[in-house]
């Protein structure tokens, strides 16, 4: 599906239908927080903030954040690192209407994990999941591109989900990096007293 030059990506509600092979289901299949599984995965976990800004919002995320097309929202764009290596891209887009008390955490994150904000607060409202394959010429696939490289025939796999607090929505997008099925857990953390 192309929209101009840009791919779009056909966002599914079941995870089969993207066909990822076994351990990359189960990463997309997470349950809870995403970031507490990673930390689960490595000795040292960062969120690395690569910008938030205004943008145009993606053309396949106007409809799933509630715009009848594309419009300049605030987008937050992160990776986040297993000790050291690129694990997850984080995309996410909030509409501008929402104000400052829909999302009070949100403008101050910084290298913080939005996912700590995201499941500690009883007001937020999760969504369904939504799967997808993501290909070149999709506009994510480029910006993953940009910061680790990778081949034109790689397909990612990712998925989104929209969270809700008070009149305020988000959309994060999580596209899994080949990285991630190499984690195995962490051995647990020595109790040093
Ligand atoms: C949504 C979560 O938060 C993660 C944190 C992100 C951020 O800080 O921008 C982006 C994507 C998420 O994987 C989560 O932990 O499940």
């Amino acid at each position: 599906m192309r929209s101009g030059s840009l791919r779009q990506a056909a966002w599914q509600p079941h995870a089969g239908a993207v066909r990822a092979p076994a351990t990359m289901h189960d990463w997309l299949t997470t349950e809870g927080s995403l970031t507490a599984r990673l930390i689960a995965h490595s000795e040292r976990f960062r969120v690395r903030r690569l910008h938030q800004k205004s943008a145009m919002c993606l053309a396949d995320e106007a409809r799933a954040i509630g715009l009848p097309r594309p419009e300049r929202v605030w987008e937050r764009e992160v990776l986040l690192e297993c000790d050291g290596k690129p694990a997850v891209f984080g995309h996410t887009v909030v509409p501008t209407s929402c104000t400052a008390s829909d999302w009070p955490l949100f403008s101050a994150l910084g290298e913080r994990s939005l996912g700590t904000t995201l499941f500690y607060d009883p007001l937020v409202r999760r969504g369904q999941l939504e799967f997808a394959r993501i290909r070149a010429g999709h506009p994510l696939f480029a910006r993953v591109r940009a910061v680790i490289g990778g081949a034109d025939d790689t397909i990612y796999y990712a998925r989104r989900c929209v969270y809700r607090r008070h009149q305020g929505l988000l959309l994060v997008t999580e596209v899994f990096l080949p990285e991630v099925l190499k984690l195995q857990p962490a051995k647990p953390k020595q109790n040093t007293k």
